[in-house]
């Protein structure tokens, strides 16, 4: 596998969903232009953040404008795109998701990541959210294999849950985590770069957060610092304008997680014989 440039767009995202499409449409057109092989959009891309908006905002995939125009970007850039997330209804059910896909340089469609966890949260003098209001949960763990690379996929809250980039990195063997996420003003400053950091260092893989702009003119503000984490911890690319629009790129280069990997061999010193079973925890404490 050889290393490829990525592109986290941190998108402005507003009411219009038709102008937050063009913009994200021009931006992936940018980022190939700037040599990005993977283009990365935020989480609610095409929609304002908020549990009320969602069924506005929703698309049938099969009939979708969404994705449809993500098809089109990605054709057109020749890249891999990882499109962020948008409000889809379930064609048969009718049921809300926050949806992830996942587009090859011919338009094709790779993957398609529901949001497992839902952003419930009341944190006191903070934020109070509930997504599952109007969503409910996907119910599968998404790897997708790409022109670049096999990379695992969550959104957003997913981040919290260390079992999804475990499992992806050691029975998938992912080149990285990609979370399309929106962390906001209470909990971004919290754990943002805390979490990407962590699931890099403890699964020895790049993880890279995309967000929106901060400048959102719908209620929910988001936190913005996109960033690309290595798999030793290290923030090696990060959004530095939060209000603003702006285009984080970075390398995702396979040799530094075998170096890393060499250097301090965590992954191979696993002590699967101890973690579980009825002597897991030995009767003295010991
Ligand atoms: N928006 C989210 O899904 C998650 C978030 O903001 C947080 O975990 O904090």
């Amino acid at each position: 596998m050889s290393a490829f440039r990525i592109a986290l767009v941190q998108l402005k995202v507003g009411l219009d969903k038709e102008r937050n499409l063009a913009r994200a449409h021009r931006r992936v057109l940018e980022a190939a232009r700037a040599g990005a092989q993977v283009v990365v959009l935020p989480e609610c891309f095409n929609s304002p953040y908020g549990a009320h908006h969602f069924p506005q905002y929703a698309e049938q995939l099969a009939t979708s404008r969404t994705a449809a125009r993500l098809a089109a970007a990605a054709r057109e850039a020749n890249v891999t795109l990882i499109g962020g997330s948008f409000p889809e209804r379930d064609d048969a059910t009718g049921q809300l998701f926050n949806t992830c896909t996942v587009w090859s340089p011919e338009g094709e469609r790779l993957g398609v990541h529901r949001k497992i966890h839902l952003f419930d949260i009341d944190v006191p003098g903070g934020i109070r959210f509930q997504e599952s209001a109007t969503l409910s949960p996907g119910a599968r763990m998404t790897v997708v294999d790409t022109a670049v690379g096999r990379i695992g996929i969550g959104i957003c809250y997913d981040i919290r849950f260390p079992e999804l980039a475990m499992i992806a990195a050691r029975e998938h063997h992912v080149v990285a985590m990609v979370y399309p996420g929106a962390f906001n003003m209470t909990t971004g400053p919290m754990h943002w770069e805390l979490l990407a950091r962590a699931r890099a260092v403890d699964n020895q893989i790049w993880t890279a957060l995309c967000s929106p702009a901060r400048g959102q003119g719908a209620g929910y503000i988001a936190w913005g610092h996109s960033m690309l984490v290595d798999p030793n911890g290290d923030v090696v690319a990060e959004a530095q304008d939060h209000q603003g629009e702006q285009i984080v790129y970075g390398t995702v280069d396979p040799a530094r997680t075998a170096a890393v990997r060499q250097a301090i061999p965590v992954t191979t010193q696993r002590r699967f014989d101890v973690y579980t079973g009825p002597k897991a925890v030995a009767d003295n404490g010991v």
